[in-house]
């Protein structure tokens, strides 16, 4: 049976689930899913089907399983659950890059934990403007614990506010993904409060549909007899079927023969969405997430840049020490996690807290341009966030 197009009659949106492991996140992913399809604009995806690993490609080129779709009245959206556990903070740095908004998920049984902090902070930095609070598990601090919660609410806004998010106008809502889950009516409807905060707070972005396409490669799947299979969010720009691209990266050029949305055929990606590129005669083995893949002679990639960085504080989960140059971290810009050398010009050291303008010289060639946001990482931990000034 051939499958259903993809029907554009919505804007789309990315959106995604972030914040401190255990507050919640996969459990309200599921609930949203489950409050839509009661609506009839979505598919229930349950708790244990959203964590899984992404192998899977034996119904077509699917999408990683770690992101979900549904509509709201006025708009169509992929979510993407993103663990809070402190090792995959690099696949938050990434999979945040592509967010038009967030759901900061925050337990108000805890409040604000490192991860929390960590999460608001790298989402500023990779461009997320902006963050809706979910503060979970609101079940659990019922009655007299209710001081409790307006005490977490003042810590969450507080805690946007020093993050330039405006904590005074977000949108807190109060909810249990864990009992609307279990369909207590008074909880199905907190989570109808916060799609409705989601649908009103979070603007559609402006789409750079005519544009040189850009996709950063952040899955590649193989299906066997029809070739390698690539996904990611488009950045910019359209796509047709039977255009040809560029997969910088792979030195390889060829020929789109499939498109697909969440398993939908469609005729022609745009900015923003999440899809599925089937790539002709790229071989597994030559693409790799990071790698992106762009209109023919587009982009030239380029491996030093101008930027300016923060150092991460201490209490930031950053480093206590300074850095100088010479300095050899990872910078995760996109998908694409790229060794590289700071110098830091005339001064002799960064301090962590300290703003400065380094240069920097990547160990391969990636696209840069000014204004493109990225993290540095060391150790398994965050220490720096930058922009670009400059490409050299
Ligand atoms: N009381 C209560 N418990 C909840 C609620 N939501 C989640 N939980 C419980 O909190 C625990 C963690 O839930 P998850 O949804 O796995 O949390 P997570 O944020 O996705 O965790 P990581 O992905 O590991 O970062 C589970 O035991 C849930 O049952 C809620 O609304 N109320
Ligand atoms: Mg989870």
């Amino acid at each position: 049976m051939p499958k259903t197009a993809y029907v554009r009659t919505k804007p789309h949106l990315n959106i995604g689930t972030m914040g401190h492991v255990d507050h919640g996140k996969t459990t309200l992913t599921a609930a949203i899913t489950k409050v839509l399809a009661g609506r009839g604009t979505g598919t229930f995806v349950p708790f244990d089907r959203i964590d899984r690993a992404p192998e899977e490609a034996a119904r077509g080129i699917t999408i990683n399983i770690a992101h979900v779709e549904y509509e709201t009245d006025t708009r169509h959206y992929a979510h993407v659950d993103m663990p809070g556990h402190a090792d995959y903070v690099k696949n938050m740095v990434t999979g945040a890059a592509q967010l038009d908004g967030a759901i900061l998920v925050v337990s108000a049984l805890d409040g604000i934990m490192p991860q929390t902090a960590e999460h608001v902070l790298l989402a500023r930095q990779v461009g997320v403007d902006h963050i809706v609070v979910a503060l979970n598990k609101a079940d659990a601090v019922d009655g007299e614990d209710s001081e409790l919660i307006d005490l977490v609410e003042l810590e969450v806004r507080d805690l946007l506010t020093e993050h330039g998010y405006g904590g005074d106008s977000a949108p807190v809502v109060r909810v249990s993904g864990l009992r609307a889950l279990a369909g207590d009516p008074r909880w199905t409807a907190s989570i109808d409060a916060l799609l409705d905060a989601v649908d009103t707070y979070v603007p559609m972005p402006e789409r750079y549909l005519d544009a040189p396409f850009l996709l950063p490669v952040e899955n590649v799947l193989t299906i066997t007899g029809r070739g390698t299979v690539v996904t990611g969010a488009v950045e910019r720009g359209t796509l047709r079927l039977g255009d040809r691209v560029e997969v910088l990266g792979a030195g390889a050029e060829t020929v789109v023969t499939g498109i697909e949305t969440f398993g939908k055929p469609m005729e022609e990606a745009q900015a923003g969405d999440n899809v599925a590129l089937l790539l002709r005669g790229v071989p597994r083995d030559a693409v790799r997430r990071g790698h992106v893949v762009v209109a023919p002679g587009s982009v030239a990639p380029s491996r030093r840049f101008t930027a300016r960085v923060y150092v991460l504080s201490g209490r930031e989960g950053g480093r206590t020490t300074p850095v100088s140059t010479g300095y050899r971290p990872q910078f995760y810009i996109r998908t694409a996690d790229v060794v590289g050398d700071v110098d830091l010009g005339g001064i002799a050291l960064a301090r962590p807290g300290d703003t400065v303008a380094v240069t920097v010289e990547l160990g391969r060639e990636v696209p840069l341009e000014p204004g493109l946001g990225f993290a540095v990482r060391e150790g398994g931990r965050t220490v720096a966030a930058g922009t670009v000034t400059a490409v050299l």
